[in-house]
């Protein structure tokens, strides 16, 4: 049976972790998306105005899946589309033999912009794959029938390199015990529900997050407008219509943010919510939490996701999340 440890390594602000994956010939740092379920990769079919300081996949070690396409567009409009090939794919030591590579043909400014990611290895349900005209599985479910246990883990630091681990848990990387609670995998998401929330450690906040999905491929923590304005006037911020969401002091004032999870409490430091300056030497941040305004449901993305070890298990028969503090 497989199992394997790659490291996470945070781009400025910890806006994304990019891991090593070889791919054929090529080895390339890619963004592990538990939002997304496609691996796709720059390529040799990209053009070159949009690939320059990118490492690329070669193609010509795969096998082209003749007449098949792929296109996908992210929340944010950013978006990319190619052909796909099947190949060797390694992550941490875990090989996939034949392996969907999503070739890019063509990718959004913001990923061509974005030089130290050379593409996104997908790891929600293999169910919201945009291949046509036949899905392809993700990573995980590729390999998952040869994994000790049928899960992975993410642990992401703030400002510092975190890894995932396909096959087993890491017991060294959290304190206490894990709280796991069901996953609905009908939207293609790891999705469960959140409940109470307190800002600054106080028990006075009413009311519950609701619907939230685990991603590694978001950089912020979206929740429902109404917890999210409890939070910033209690931390000072306002939102800015100019920047597009909620601001707040840089100085270190900002209250710490906790969430119930399986009636397990998770909080996340206000240090990391005071999230990055608007501009360099700015006093004022861009906030770490925002809306989910128009989303449908939470978005428990990296500002989450590195106060907590994250579980992502299907060895249960129905999936599971397990979260344990870091
Ligand atoms: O799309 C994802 C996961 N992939 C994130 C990603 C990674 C690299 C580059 C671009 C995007 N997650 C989800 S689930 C649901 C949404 C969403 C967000 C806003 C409106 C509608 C849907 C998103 C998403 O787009 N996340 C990225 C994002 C970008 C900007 C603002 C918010 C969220």
């Amino acid at each position: 049976a497989q199992s394997g440890e790659v490291a996470a390594d945070p781009q400025q602000y910890d806006q994304a972790y990019l891991s090593p994956v070889t791919i054929g010939n090529s080895e390339l740092m890619l963004d592990f998306d538990t939002g997304s379920a496609d691996l796709w990769a720059f390529s040799n079919e990209t053009p070159a105005s949009q690939s320059q300081g990118h490492e690329r996949y070669d193609s010509a070690t795969g096998t082209e899946l003749d007449g098949y396409s792929w296109s996908i567009t992210y929340g944010d409009q950013s978006g990319a589309g190619g052909n796909v090939y099947t190949d060797k794919v390694v992550v941490g030591g875990v090989t996939a033999t034949r392996q969907a590579v999503e070739a890019a043909t063509s990718v959004s400014a913001s990923f061509s912009q974005n030089i130290d990611s050379d593409g996104l290895l997908g790891l929600a349900f293999s169910s919201i794959n945009t291949v046509q005209p036949r899905q392809q599985t993700t990573f995980f479910d590729t390999v998952r029938p040869t994994l000790a246990k049928a899960l992975f883990t993410c642990d992401l630091r703030q400002g510092d390199a975190g890894s995932y681990t396909f096959g087993y848990i890491d017991s060294s990387k959290y304190q206490g015990t894990v709280t796991y609670v069901p996953v609905d995998d009908s939207q293609g998401f790891w999705q469960f529900t959140a409940g109470g929330y307190s800002v600054g450690g106080d028990n006075a906040t009413s009311g519950s997050v609701g619907t939230a999905i685990a991603d590694t491929g978001t950089s912020l923590l979206y929740l429902p407008a109404a917890v999210t304005k409890a939070y910033y006037e209690q931390a000072g911020g306002r939102y800015d219509n100019q920047q597009g969401g909620y601001t707040l002091p840089c100085n270190g004032g900002a209250p710490d943010f906790s969430v119930a999870i399986g009636g397990k409490t998770f909080t996340v430091p206000g240090s990391y919510i005071a999230y990055a300056p608007l501009t360099t030497g700015s006093s004022t941040c861009f906030g770490g939490i925002q809306p989910d305004t128009g989303i449908g449901f939470s978005i428990f993305g990296d500002v989450f996701l590195k106060a907590v070890y994250a579980i992502f298990d299907v060895s249960q028969g129905s999936p599971r999340l397990g979260f344990a503090a870091q």
